[in-house]
């Protein structure tokens, strides 16, 4: 079976993949990012979304990132993404992903869309709030974000981690995001275990087998070329 990470390792893996193999961190951003577009269009295809928007909800970190890159993906897979960012890293690598969404016609937003007509216009919400980083609480900045998707019908597909969630011990004691789509990205984390979404992929297919083998991450076969691989089947 797959390997779950706790925190620690989780970090340590990332840390290594920088340090030791000399991944930059925009190669290894494009790669998980691209997966998770590929294994939303496996379990929300484009035609069933039809002409409704997915909002994409970044956070200030890597996880952020990952969703930038998604967005831009799920764009030239003719979804029609829309970004929510509202606190912007002011670093190069991320100024230089906005300006990669502005370019494509990808609206970014500062502010929630108008709650009135939400589910009537959107179909999707891919969560790239936090990632492995997250040490609860959330910060009060965050919270409306995250009770928007505690109670919203629509389904959440969220990136490495559910926003919110314990990395290791899963939902939160007071209740957390229920996501549809779980992308664990390099390796599942210890809270995918409580995950009872319908969908769970694995994506991220950067991992040096050396790296695998250290680790023991055990990490299931990718069909062929594919850049993601369903942990359910
Ligand atoms: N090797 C890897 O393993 C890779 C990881 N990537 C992504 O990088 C993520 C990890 O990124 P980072 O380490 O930058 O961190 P995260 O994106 O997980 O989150 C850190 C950010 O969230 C903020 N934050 C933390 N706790 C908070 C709280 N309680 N309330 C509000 N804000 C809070 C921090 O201030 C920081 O800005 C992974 O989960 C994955 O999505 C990918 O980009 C590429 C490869
Ligand atoms: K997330």
């Amino acid at each position: 079976m797959v390997k779950y990470l706790n925190q620690e390792e989780a970090i340590n893996i990332d840390l290594e993949l920088f340090n030791q193999y000399k991944f930059s961190v925009d190669q290894l951003m494009e790669l998980a990012g691209l997966s998770c577009a590929t294994a939303i269009t496996k379990c929300f295809p484009v035609n069933n979304i039809s002409n409704k928007k997915t909002l994409i909800c970044c956070g200030p970190g890597n996880n952020g990132g990952d969703g930038l890159v998604c967005a831009r993906h799920l764009k030239l897979f003719e979804y029609n993404p829309i970004v929510y960012y509202p606190k912007q890293t002011n670093k190069e690598l991320y100024h230089n992903l906005v300006h990669q969404c502005t370019s494509m016609d990808i609206p970014i937003l500062k502010s929630l869309p108008c709650l009135g007509s939400f589910e009537n216009d959107f179909g999707l919400i891919v969560d790239a709030l936090f990632g492995f980083s997250f040490k609860p609480p959330v910060r009060e900045e965050f919270q409306s974000v995250i009770d928007l998707m505690k109670t919203t019908s629509l389904p959440i597909a969220s990136i490495d981690i559910p926003s919110g969630w314990n990395v290791e011990k899963g939902e939160p004691d007071e209740g957390g995001i229920k996501p549809e789509l779980l992308i664990s990205l390099t390796a599942p984390k210890q809270c995918a275990s409580f995950f009872s979404g319908t969908f769970h992929y694995l994506g991220g297919r950067f991992v040096p087998p050396k790296l695998e083998e250290k680790y023991n991450l055990n990490l299931p076969k990718y069909p062929g070329t594919e850049c993601c691989v369903s942990l359910k089947d």
